[in-house]
């Protein structure tokens, strides 16, 4: 018996003669803030790509809750509990945010083609809908149309979308890319009060970030994992710096570990 809620054992994925994902192994416990980085191409996103089922494996197994989900579809991994954030792209636009999270909801709960109009009598599904917005700051906008919202809370729906799934694990593809500093800050408290029992894996260049958010780290180049360790030994060890940062890089692991 095991107490991890994933667990990803030597993936392999190659494109042609390029290996991406060379003997990945990792694990996450339910509750567990893991950050993942690496520098540009390292495979970061091809690792989130063959954890969600979006790639197939080259090789290598990927354990849910000790099922061996390898072979399952994106969407019977997202019914299992395995989640990555809904891209700000595949919103509705043209819909409120409370319609956007609604229409997550009840698909989670199988109501998807029933569409509008019974769907809205069901009033159990709105009531969790403003509640998941709520947890993210996002109860003031619930009635405004997603392509008027700042970018930042935008990002938020995003994660609010994966929340309505009822995620265990959940994947987190740089959810402050693109943010303007001003919106950063939201962004950053909405992750800490995520639901403290999910298993989350975030995906982020911004070490500051990281430093906040996660107790583990695991730092991918090249498709292999360099090491895993607490941000602290993972910024000042000198092979990550070396190996990795680079010297601009460098530079500021330096400042961060200064400030740690
Ligand atoms: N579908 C594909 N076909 C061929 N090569 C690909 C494909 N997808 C990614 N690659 C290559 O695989 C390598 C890893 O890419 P990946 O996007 O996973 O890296 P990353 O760590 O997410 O990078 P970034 O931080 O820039 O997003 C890169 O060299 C990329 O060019």
């Amino acid at each position: 018996m095991t107490d991890n809620l994933l667990e990803a054992i030597g993936l392999q994925k190659s494109f042609g003669a390029l290996k991406v994902a060379q003997d990945v192994t990792l694990r996450l416990r339910p509750g567990e803030r893991h950050a993942l980085i690496g520098p540009n191409g390292a495979g970061k996103s091809t690792l989130v790509a063959l954890l969600s089922g979006v790639l197939a494996l080259g090789g290598g197994r990927i354990l849910l809750g000790g099922r061996d989900i390898s072979r399952s579809s994106p969407s019977q991994r997202t019914r299992e509990g395995l989640v990555r954030t809904f891209q700000v792209s595949n919103l509705f636009g043209g819909l409120t945010v409370l319609e956007n999270v609604y229409l997550a909801i009840s698909e989670r709960a199988g109501a998807s083609f029933r569409l509008w109009r019974p769907a809205y009598r069901n009033t159990d599904l709105i009531g969790r809908s403003h509640e998941i917005l709520e947890q993210l700051g996002l109860g003031d906008v619930a009635r405004t149309r997603v392509d008027q919202l700042a970018y930042g809370q935008q990002r938020l729906l995003e994660i609010a979308i994966a929340l309505a799934l009822r995620p265990k694990v959940l994947l987190l593809d740089e959810p402050t890319a693109g943010i303007p500093s001003t919106e950063a800050g939201i962004l950053l408290d909405a992750l800490d009060r995520l639901p403290p029992e999910i298993a989350i894996l975030l995906i982020e260049h911004d070490m500051q970030v990281v430093r906040r958010f996660a107790s583990t780290v695991t730092v991918l180049v090249e498709g292999k994992i360099l090491m895993t360790g607490s941000p602290i030994e993972v910024m000042s060890s000198e092979e990550v710096r070396s190996v990795y940062l680079g010297k601009a890089g460098q530079t500021r692991f330096a400042s961060e570990v200064a400030h740690a």
